[in-house]
């Protein structure tokens, strides 16, 4: 039986951790499923979605050989292997519960509903061996393997521990972690556990501060990219991210905290995302963007 808020099974003892995970199933094949495969040894990645898979590998190619640009300078060939290699290792599937029958950990990155995530969690629960972890790439939900975006450039990986999470799971995450090249962090289950706690309300902010037209999304971008030295202003952030995952994690977090005012509805999020303006994925959201 799994359970939800914390990280679903767990490994008994810690000497399991070192070779414990051979084989890594991604589920959901999107902006953050993609870059996760990337990072990882042997993977299947999932998506219900063929389409998808398709355009995943194609993103995971593109991305690859930027790397091997930088580190094959002086020899193409070997850039070009390590690309076909590395692609090699990552296998496709539209089957969630086919591709967990050898796996040994599951990243979930599908979308942020509560409900579907659960019942794919069921799914996979009865089919996957009892030894395999099983965490969840949430931005705002229960606990897991938080990565960031874009996965192959941010060094980051909240590992999430739950009440319940025990210390071999808990070992074996910080290790995998790791072992894929991230600098890991350990929160507790808690909402947005510690990049999102503090990153939500700076983006709501934001768009609060767009909408009374107190500045042009440029400026407040500009602004903060100029004056607090961020990478990216909170807007462009905001469409990087895909503007139906921002709404999913605020509408989230008000049915759940409805007495917070920091986050209730924003009537401007909820227009843009029933035009379809979801941001740098469908070539609109507060900017307009080249189509990919
Ligand atoms: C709508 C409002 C209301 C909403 C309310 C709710 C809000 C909720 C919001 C929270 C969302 C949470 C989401 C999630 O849970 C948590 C996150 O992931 S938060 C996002 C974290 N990410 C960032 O903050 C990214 C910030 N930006 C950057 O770091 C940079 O801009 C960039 C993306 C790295 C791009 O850099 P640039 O310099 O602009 O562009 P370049 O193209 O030159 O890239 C630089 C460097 O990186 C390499 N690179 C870029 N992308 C990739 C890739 N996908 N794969 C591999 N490599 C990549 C590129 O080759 C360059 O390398 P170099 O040549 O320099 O060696
Ligand atoms: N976008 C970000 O910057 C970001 C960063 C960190 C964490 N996250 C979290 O990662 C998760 C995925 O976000 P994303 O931006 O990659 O979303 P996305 O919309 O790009 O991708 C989600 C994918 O999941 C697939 N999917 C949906 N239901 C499925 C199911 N039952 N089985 C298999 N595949 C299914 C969809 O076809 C889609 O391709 C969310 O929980 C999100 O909160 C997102």
């Amino acid at each position: 039986m799994i359970q939800f808020g914390v990280i679903a099974r767990n490994f008994s003892s810690s000497s399991a951790v070192q070779s414990a995970i051979k084989n890594v199933t991604v589920i959901g094949g999107g902006l953050m499923g993609s870059g996760i495969a990337q990072a990882g040894q042997n993977v299947t990645l999932v998506d219900v979605n063929s389409e998808v898979l398709v355009k995943a590998q194609k993103s995971i190619g593109n991305n690859l050989g930027r790397v091997a640009k930088k580190i094959y300078k002086e020899n193409p060939q070997e850039g070009e292997k390590f690309v076909a290699e590395a692609l090699g290792r990552i296998k496709t599937s539209s089957d969630p519960v086919a591709a967990v029958k050898s796996t040994d950990l599951v990243v979930e990155a599908i979308v942020e509903n509560l409900a579907v995530k659960h019942d794919l969690f069921k799914k996979l629960d009865a089919a996957a061996p009892s030894h395999a972890i099983m965490a969840s790439n949430t931005s705002s939900l229960f606990g897991g393997l938080h990565f960031f975006n874009p996965v192959p450039v941010m060094r980051l990986l909240e590992v999430v521990r739950g009440a319940e999470t025990s210390e071999g799971t808990y070992a074996t995450m910080m290790e995998w972690g790791k072992a894929v090249g991230k600098t890991c962090i350990t929160c507790k289950d808690t909402p947005g556990f510690v990049v999102n706690r503090l990153l939500v309300p700076y983006i709501c902010e934001a768009i609060r501060l767009y909408e009374r037209g107190d500045a042009s999304a440029r400026d407040i971008d500009i602004a903060m990219k100029l004056g607090a030295g961020y990478p990216m202003g909170p807007l462009e952030l905001a469409d990087y991210v895909g503007l139906d995952t921002n709404k999913f994690i605020l509408d989230g977090w008000f049915k759940k905290y409805p007495e917070q005012a920091l986050f209730k509805p924003i009537p401007l999020l909820n227009k843009l995302v029933s035009e379809g303006k979801l941001g740098v994925k469908t070539g609109e959201g507060f900017y307009k963007y080249e189509k990919k």
